[in-house]
């Protein structure tokens, strides 16, 4: 037996939008923690099979599956492709996501409900789906990726934090509903990080840029690698009595209420 409590040897792990960004950097440190790497996208079977390659190239094994997380049906074929052509799911990190930034007087309401489907009812349904065989099976871990914004407002990203702010607390009704089943669903909820998604809002000169610097006591933007401490500890046996927490890794921004620009 080990006594390596962070050793996840053995383990299945799916983390959903996979193939790059946050996603790839928590399955990378998943990966070099012994764990069996799935990723999934529903952008195209070529940055799948690149994210595959990528995994490979550092000795992580590692499978890719195209499909929508939104797609109950497909998601349900997906799981059931995964668990017999790689392994039962130990791990889940729902992780993919969208935003639309547009103030809420000028945003469609099509576009509202499509960043709450892919944010809020896709962790939903790929949990439940997943669920079903941890419940079987005696347990699982389930993380799900929370944001700032499931604490904060902001201008023009009314969609994303009520999604983001809904993930929270669906977060604590899975914990509440399948502790009894020795599954902890716990959240990671980043700070600012460097990835395609904040690639439009982190260009230098964008006001934004120097806002975030600022806003982080930390003085930077979150690099994706700082997120596989905490994706490593909520998916290993060393936070099998941790259910229903928002973990922040954000530099410190949740800590302060800011300064003035000119400090
Ligand atoms: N970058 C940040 O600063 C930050 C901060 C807090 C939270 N997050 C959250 O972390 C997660 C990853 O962020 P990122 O910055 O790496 O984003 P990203 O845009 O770089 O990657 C998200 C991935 O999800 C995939 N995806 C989107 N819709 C999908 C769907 N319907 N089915 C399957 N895959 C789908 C995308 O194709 C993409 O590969 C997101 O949930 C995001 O909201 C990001
Ligand atoms: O505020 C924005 O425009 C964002 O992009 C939100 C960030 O990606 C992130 O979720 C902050 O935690």
């Amino acid at each position: 037996m080990s006594i390596n409590l962070f050793d996840l040897t053995g383990k299945t792990a799916l983390i959903t939008g996979g193939v790059h960004g946050l996603g790839m950097a928590m399955a990378k440190g998943l990966g070099h923690a012994g764990a069996k790497i799935v990723v999934n996208d529903h952008s195209s079977q070529e940055d799948v099979d690149n994210a595959i390659s990528e995994y490979k190239a550092e000795g992580i094994e590692a499978y890719g599956y195209l499909f929508d997380v939104t797609d109950e049906a497909a998601v349900i074929a997906a799981i059931n492709k995964i668990e017999t052509e790689v392994g039962p799911i130990d791990i889940l990190i729902n992780n993919a996501g969208i935003i639309k930034r547009t103030p809420i007087i000028e945003m469609e309401v099509a576009d509202f409900e499509a960043v709450i489907k892919v944010d809020l009812t896709g962790p939903f349904i790929v949990s439940k789906n997943v669920a079903k065989g941890m419940i079987e099976r005696g347990g699982g871990k389930i993380i799900n990726m929370c944001s700032m914004m499931s604490e904060l407002g902001r201008d023009s990203v009314s969609a994303y934090a009520s999604a983001k702010g809904g993930l929270k607390m669906l977060t604590k009704n899975m914990a509440t509903e399948w502790a009894k089943f020795n599954i902890q669903t716990n959240g990671i909820g980043p700070g600012y990080f460097a990835t395609s998604q904040t690639a439009p809002i982190r260009v230098n000169g964008h006001p934004f840029n120097e806002f975030i610097m600022g806003r982080t006591p930390a003085g930077r933007w979150g690099d994706p690698d700082d997120l596989q401490g905490a994706a490593i500890f909520l998916s290993s046996k060393a936070s099998d009595f941790v259910n229903g927490h928002i973990v922040y890794v954000d530099g410190g921004i949740l800590a302060t209420i800011g300064k003035p620009s000119n400090e």
